[in-house]
């Protein structure tokens, strides 16, 4: 009924086109349905029962020929944005193909379709678009946003990653543009965590934007208006919110890459009510978490006598922070002193108690000592024995920095955590030059291995992606009523435990990206183990979680 009516406006505007209603019972919308789409791997006997023969070339392929011809399209591509722009528009066609392809190699493509690559194409997000993908809610559907949402298509909905571009990498607010983050992070649930990509909604929730040069920008798509107030902003999200749980009532809400005082605000208001976790804050602790603990199974040290020194103190600062006292608090420590072995630096310098523009967040970790801007100079008083950068300043650790580190420490730790590439505080080379090889180093992105004097040194890659694929997939099998701060504990000792001694001898702190998704399903095993015996789980407790959580997971097959 509807068709018929949308069909007949088509073709009063346009009388050359089809109908709709003809085109959907044709075998021809089969091939335009990316997750049912086989292309040229539909059999003779599906093409005639389907409606599809003489609309295919002759030739029957299996999907790995499939695969072999996108290898071999990807290798004519001159950069990694055109590799991405390509598979973007493959992942549009065959989703089949495009995940058998990602999944054959991830430690190759989580570059290409998520950071760095990602970065560049949402800068030129307007620019490069082809095709919507996700959902795009604006001030304009206030008081419809439930009516709005019941467009999508499926109404089994577990994941919505949603961002307002309000603080999209180290790249500050980008508005809509910001929309490739909740795509490639929702990518990489199936592609690191085999998380069914059916069942994932990239959202775009666009309340305008601060970026008055985008606005100006005359392909930017979204609302060219600056960003809603913070009282209008609370009261749209609250709808969005409300609306997600009456429409899909199972869907855990994933908050990434707001800006830092709204990922604080929303993760503090929403944690106890719905089923949600901050990436940017959870996820990225969590990572950060492991990365430390890595580090300690090589040096010995033990992570309650660590004092930890950020550059950094918006979300992901104030997150590793709180997630690392809580880790010391389980060691013994009461909560003042883990938080005296944390210290704090932003943009104005130490966060210390006489500031008067600290958040309350911020006020927790306030330091005690005098105000200072001189960064080497409080290193040498405080004596960090780990370094986190989170600050989006590029080049921060300099070699002043990386020196007086490395003079009060055997084997300082250092996590260059800004992205992308150009935002990292020092790049790989720089932090094992400058320490003589000593620094255990990690970086938001994966930076190529160092020789330095005759010794190959290879960097690890602190990214929040070690981690929120598996809390996705042990949300996914064990629908927890909540996610704790607990779990992204038990995630970051899961991933820790998995460097072996040979990855350790090499200063490796993350597990090796070859085999992600093993390296994935054995975190979300564990995080499953944690929330069945912390009656988070919601269903019956299998005997056998891991055969289970297996039996669950999507393949890329026809
Ligand atoms: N590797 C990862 O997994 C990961 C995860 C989350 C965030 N990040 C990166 O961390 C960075 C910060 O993210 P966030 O969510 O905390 O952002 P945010 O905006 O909440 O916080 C940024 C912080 O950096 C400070 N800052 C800005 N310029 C500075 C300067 N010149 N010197 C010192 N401090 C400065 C700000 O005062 C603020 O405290 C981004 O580049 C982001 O890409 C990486
Ligand atoms: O997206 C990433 O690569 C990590 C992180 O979530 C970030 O915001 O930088
Ligand atoms: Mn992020």
């Amino acid at each position: 009924m509807a068709d018929t009516k949308m069909a007949s406006q088509l073709k009063h505007v346009e009388s050359t086109k089809a109908p709709l209603h003809a085109l959907a019972s044709s075998g021809l919308a089969l091939l335009h349905e990316p997750n049912q789409n086989k292309g040229t791997a539909f059999s003779r006997d599906e093409r005639q029962a389907l409606g599809l023969e003489g609309l295919l070339p002759h030739a029957v392929e299996s999907l790995d020929r499939q695969v072999e011809r996108v290898l071999s399209h990807l290798d004519t591509k001159m950069d990694d944005l055109e590799r991405y722009i390509y598979l973007i528009g493959l992942e549009d066609r065959n989703e089949t193909v495009f995940y058998k392809t990602i999944m054959s190699d991830p430690k190759r493509f989580i570059p290409i379709l998520y950071d760095p690559t990602v970065a560049d194409a949402c800068l030129t997000f307007g620019n490069l678009y082809r095709r919507a993908r996700g959902m795009y809610i604006t001030r304009h559907m206030k008081g419809r946003i439930a009516e709005v949402l019941r467009n999508w298509p499926r109404k089994d909905v577990r994941f919505i990653c949603v961002s307002t571009g309000g603080r999209i990498l180290g790249l500050g607010d980008i508005g809509a543009n910001g929309m490739g983050i909740p795509i490639g992070k929702l990518q990489l649930y199936t592609a690191c965590a085999a998380v069914p990509p059916d069942c994932l909604l990239p959202v775009l929730f666009d309340i305008g934007t601060t970026n008055e040069s985008l606005r100006a920008d005359p392909f930017y798509l979204g609302t060219r208006e600056p960003p809603l107030a913070e009282a209008e902003l609370d009261e749209l999200t609250e709808e969005f919110i409300t609306a997600v749980q009456e429409v899909f009532p199972d869907c855990c809400v994933h908050f990434e890459d707001w800006k830092g005082t709204d990922a604080i605000r929303m993760l503090d208001r929403y944690r106890d009510r719905i089923l949600t976790y901050n990436d940017d804050i959870q996820g990225t602790a969590s990572v950060a978490l492991a990365g430390i603990a890595a580090a300690m199974n090589i040096t010995g040290g033990k992570l309650s006598e660590q004092r930890v020194l950020f550059l950094g103190a918006g979300s992901a600062g104030i997150g590793i922070s709180k997630l690392i006292a809580a880790e010391m608090q389980t060691k013994g420590l009461t909560a003042e002193e883990a938080r005296a072995r944390i210290a704090l630096f932003d943009v104005n310098g130490l966060v210390e108690a006489s500031r008067t523009d600290l958040t309350e967040a911020q006020k927790l970790y306030a330091h005690k000592g005098p105000p200072t801007k001189d960064f080497v100079k409080f290193i040498k008083e405080f004596k960090p024995t780990v370094l986190i950068g989170v600050s989006t300043k590029a080049g921060a650790f300099n070699q002043q920095v990386v020196e007086a580190m490395s003079q009060l420490n055997e084997r300082p730790v250092i996590f260059a955590l800004s992205n992308p590439t150009t935002k990292a505080e020092c790049t790989a080379e720089q932090a094992y030059t400058w320490s003589k090889g000593k620094a255990l180093f990690a970086a938001g992105v994966q930076f190529d291995d160092v020789e330095f004097e005759g010794k190959i040194y290879r960097p690890g890659q602190a990214n929040n992606f070690y981690i929120y694929p598996a809390i996705g997939l042990a949300t996914y099998v064990a629908r927890p009523k909540r996610l704790t701060d607990e779990c992204f504990i038990v995630a970051a000792h899961a991933t820790a435990d998995q460097v072996g001694p040979a990855l350790c001898a090499k200063g490796m702190l993350y597990p090796s990206q070859d085999q992600i998704l093993e390296t994935e399903v054995t975190t979300a095993t564990r995080i499953v183990e944690y929330m069945f015996d912390a009656g988070l789980a919601q269903v019956e407790r299998p005997r056998d979680i891991r055969a289970w959580i297996e039996g669950q997971l999507y393949k890329p097959h026809y």
